[in-house]
């Protein structure tokens, strides 16, 4: 079986509070894009991890792996497999790839396996595993609120160009929700005009409301984002923006040659650079 495991970015981010178990209280507007990990699901003993990516870890640290041994404990199955990763969305970069194929995993095997389980068991199985999992379990566009598994599907966006670029540097999550200090904020996202500029279809709304308050700890930190942005705007997006916790930046763009041309512009400034789309992919997408 083959899977697609797709990246998300952030049109916002707000963070209103500390929890005590020390997650952040946070009110995001989350949207799937065409970029995507390959994952192969074969018939194997215990559960077996293949990935060459050189800061993906193939034991029990790989997400894929945690999914797979959840789906085996809350089952009680005794089937294994080996599955194989090709990671094509960076690393450590907001994009949530890493919760991508975690939740790819879990709907895979649910498949594979034969198990059966409904969406919403998945998605709470996900949740344990990252706050982030349990949107990829639905994708397209969505609000996300709790620490991200509070999840109301959003109309979906209509397909608009991406460049994502990521600068030369991974970012820990969990790092900058520890640098945010949620009492000098001063500019938050109107999420109730992104609601209504989704619902429009109106991407240069869209654009103009595009905030993400943890730049706010990212951009002061690394000021290679910071440029990165500025340039982005320069040449000509829509709007641009962090993405998660960054340090990807990415800019909406009207057209393709649009997106095309600032890819080709931003040189050393990005480490690597991708052109896509926003996609409202909500089913698990088997190749094969
Ligand atoms: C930045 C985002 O990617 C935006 O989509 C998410 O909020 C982070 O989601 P994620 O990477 O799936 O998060 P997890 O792997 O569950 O958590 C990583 C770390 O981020 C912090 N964290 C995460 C989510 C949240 N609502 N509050 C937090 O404070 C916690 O310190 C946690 O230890
Ligand atoms: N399948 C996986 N793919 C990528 N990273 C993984 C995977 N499994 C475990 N990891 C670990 O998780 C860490 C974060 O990876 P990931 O790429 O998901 O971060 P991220 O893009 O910042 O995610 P988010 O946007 O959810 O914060 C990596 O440093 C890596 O060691």
């Amino acid at each position: 079986m083959k899977l697609k495991a797709r990246a998300k970015i952030n049109l916002t981010l707000d963070v209103l509070h500390k929890r005590s178990d020390n997650y952040h209280e946070i009110e995001m507007i989350m949207q799937l894009v065409d970029l995507y990990d390959s994952l192969e699901i074969r018939e194997g003993e215990g559960i077996e991890i293949v990935c060459s990516h050189p800061f993906v870890p193939t034991d029990e640290g790989n997400l894929v792996y945690k999914a797979a041994k959840s789906l085996q404990k809350y089952t009680g199955t005794k089937k294994g497999a080996k599955i194989t990763i090709e990671k094509r969305i960076p690393v450590a970069a907001g994009l949530g790839g890493g919760s991508s194929d975690c939740a790819t995993t879990l709907m895979g095997l649910n498949k594979f396996w034969k198990l059966n389980l409904s969406l919403e068991e998945l998605a709470k199985l996900g949740k344990e595993l990252g706050a982030d999992v349990p949107f990829f379990i639905k994708g397209g566009t969505q609000l996300a609120k709790g620490i991200g598994e509070d999840l109301t599907l959003l109309p979906s966006l209509p397909p608009v160009w991406v460049v994502l670029a990521k600068p030369n540097l991974g970012v820990s999550t969990k790092e900058v929700y520890l640098g945010l200090e949620i009492d000098k904020i001063t500019k938050r996202p109107n999420t109730q005009a992104m609601i209504s500029a989704i619902t429009e279809g109106n991407i240069k709304e869209v654009s103009n409301n595009l905030c993400n308050v943890l730049e706010t700890v990212t951009l002061r930190r690394y000021s290679t984002v910071k440029i990165l942005k500025d340039r982005i705007t320069q040449l000509g997006a829509c709007g641009t923006l962090m993405s998660g916790s960054g340090p990807t930046v990415f800019g909406l763009c009207s057209t393709y040659e649009r997106a095309l041309k600032i890819a080709k512009s931003l040189g050393t400034l990005a480490e690597e650079v991708f052109v896509t789309k926003t996609t409202d992919w909500s089913e698990i997408n088997e190749t094969n």
